[in-house]
């Protein structure tokens, strides 16, 4: 299966959005936390610019019993796993990153924008629908072989996960899945960005 962008290093640099190639399932149908879920996200048109659907989370989490449904679901798929990294993706996988690394006992990572972390990092650049932007890690915050997790709100591209992907395997981790809570029905629910699996609890509408 073709990938675009897959090992970072696009035209200038900078790696194109990848191409789903595989399968792995939503979470599933049956499970009715899904339903309140969906339903919680907040879709605001036009924002934050002409012709974007906007799928808001932050009227999830006005919902207690509904966000804690959220973090259940991905503690459950991942608890016995081995996972002792859960990397959050800036802004909104620091929202439900850290509940779900400390039900699983993991270090939770922040995968930053730009020039926020204090340390030394290393950095990814990707590809956005207009322009791109760049992820930065701590050196240090990953030790070679750890399993780690990747959390973030929603998957549109899938360019921001992969470059959060390429960040901790250039780390020497195993990245054993990327967890969206929000993914474009274009993803069908089911995908493989950069050869990981993502799992996605809820399509996106648009
Ligand atoms: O799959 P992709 O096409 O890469 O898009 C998904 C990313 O876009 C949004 O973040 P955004 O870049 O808007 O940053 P923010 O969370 O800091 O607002 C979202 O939270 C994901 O991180
Ligand atoms: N439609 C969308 N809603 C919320 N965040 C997004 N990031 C990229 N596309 C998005």
């Amino acid at each position: 299966m073709v990938e675009r962008g897959g090992g970072g290093g696009g035209e200038n640099g900078v790696a194109a959005p990848p191409v789903a190639d595989g399968a792995v399932p939503v979470a599933g149908v049956e499970d009715p936390r899904l339903q309140g879920i969906s339903a919680a996200i907040r879709v605001v048109p036009h924002f934050p610019k002409p012709g974007i659907m906007f799928n808001d989370i932050t009227t999830l989490l006005l919902r207690p019993k509904v966000f804690k449904d959220t973090v259940d679901i991905l503690v459950e798929r991942y608890r016995g796993m081995g996972i002792s990294i859960v990397a959050g993706i800036e802004a909104r996988g620091f929202i439900f990153g850290p509940p779900v690394a400390l039900a699983l006992g993991a270090k939770f990572v922040p995968l930053r924008k730009p020039k926020k972390l204090p340390g030394q990092v290393i950095s990814e650049n990707y590809v956005l629908e207009y322009g791109t932007d760049c992820l930065e890690m701590h050196v240090g915050a990953v030790q070679p072989g750890e399993h780690a997790l990747i959390i973030d709100d929603l998957v549109a591209t899938g360019g921001t996960l992969c470059a959060a992907i390429r960040l901790l395997e250039r780390a020497g981790a195993e990245v054993d899945e990327c967890a969206c809570i929000i993914g474009l029905p274009k993803f069908k629910g089911r995908c493989k960005l950069n050869g990981k699996p993502v799992y996605i609890l809820v399509e996106c509408r648009q």
